[in-house]
């Protein structure tokens, strides 16, 4: 098999006496989707802000690319390539669709929004923002204010900011939530697009998206890794179904 791009080695971070990362072993391979599922406070959030530089684990590595980036900042491992998109929107409401793209990309060189205007006229940064905009399907839109676009569109924009870093990995937190159906179906089709940009960890409660999307599913339980598995095998698991999915009665 090829190497991880992410390989998290025994990561474990507390919060007081409660232990929210218990021992975590986890990888992402080059081309894969892998769904982190759990129920609510299993430590799933905790995870991935650890993997994205958020917040510091007690113990144990993130390796990123071969390269342990565990003491690094999250805008230092950003710039080695981890793109992100979280719960909470960083976009500017009253800029363009474009203008936040062309923002993502200026993060990316680890600019400064100081001289705006001038920003809107560099062709690299515009190239990479009309890139990123065109694959998540947003280039008509791009002269709209975000604050027009519909919920799914800004997850786009999102995705499309995070496009911009030309990310080696994708960190998701939540990006079906407060989508409708139409919203929910388009970024799955384009979640199952991206994966070959870029692989993607996934932390979903959508379990119809999860079960649809993912290439690998792991499963969190009270700060522990309890099931990781192909979407089958998750499935068939009965440690799993009486543990989240709750589905032993009428399986
Ligand atoms: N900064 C913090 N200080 C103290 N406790 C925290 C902190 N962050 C998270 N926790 C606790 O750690 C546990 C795991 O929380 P986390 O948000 O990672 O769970 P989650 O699986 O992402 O939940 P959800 O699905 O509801 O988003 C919870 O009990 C939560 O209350």
């Amino acid at each position: 098999m090829t190497d991880p791009v992410l390989d998290i080695r025994g990561l474990n971070k507390s919060f007081g006496a409660l232990r929210a990362s218990q021992d975590i072993d986890l990888t992402l391979h080059p081309g894969e989707i892998h769904a982190l599922i759990g129920p609510n406070g299993a430590g799933k959030s905790t995870l991935i802000q650890q993997i994205a530089g958020g917040l510091r684990p007690d113990s144990g590595q993130v390796i990123f690319d071969g390269r342990d980036v565990t003491g690094l900042s999250t805008a230092a491992r950003a710039r080695l390539g981890m793109g992100r998109t979280f719960q909470i929107s960083a976009l500017a409401m009253d800029y363009t669709v474009l203008q936040n793209a062309v923002l993502g990309a200026l993060g990316a060189r680890g600019g400064v929004y100081r001289f705006f205007r001038p920003v809107m006229r560099d062709a690299d940064l515009l190239a990479r923002a009309r890139a990123a905009l065109d694959t998540v399907g947003l280039t008509e839109f791009q002269a709209l204010r975000t604050s027009e676009l519909s919920h799914g569109q800004r997850r786009q924009l999102e995705v499309a900011v995070a496009l911009t870093l030309s990310p080696r990995v994708f960190l998701m937190d939540e990006p079906m939530a407060g989508l409708g159906a139409d919203g929910s179906r388009r970024l799955m089709e384009m979640l199952d697009d991206l994966r070959a940009q870029a692989p993607i960890l996934l932390i979903e409660h959508d379990m119809d998206a999860v079960f649809a999307l993912a290439d690998r599913i792991s499963v969190l339980v009270y700060g522990q890794i309890v099931a990781t598995g192909t979407v089958d095998e998750i499935r068939a698991n009965a440690e799993v179904r009486t543990a989240y999915l709750g589905e032993e009665e009428d399986a």
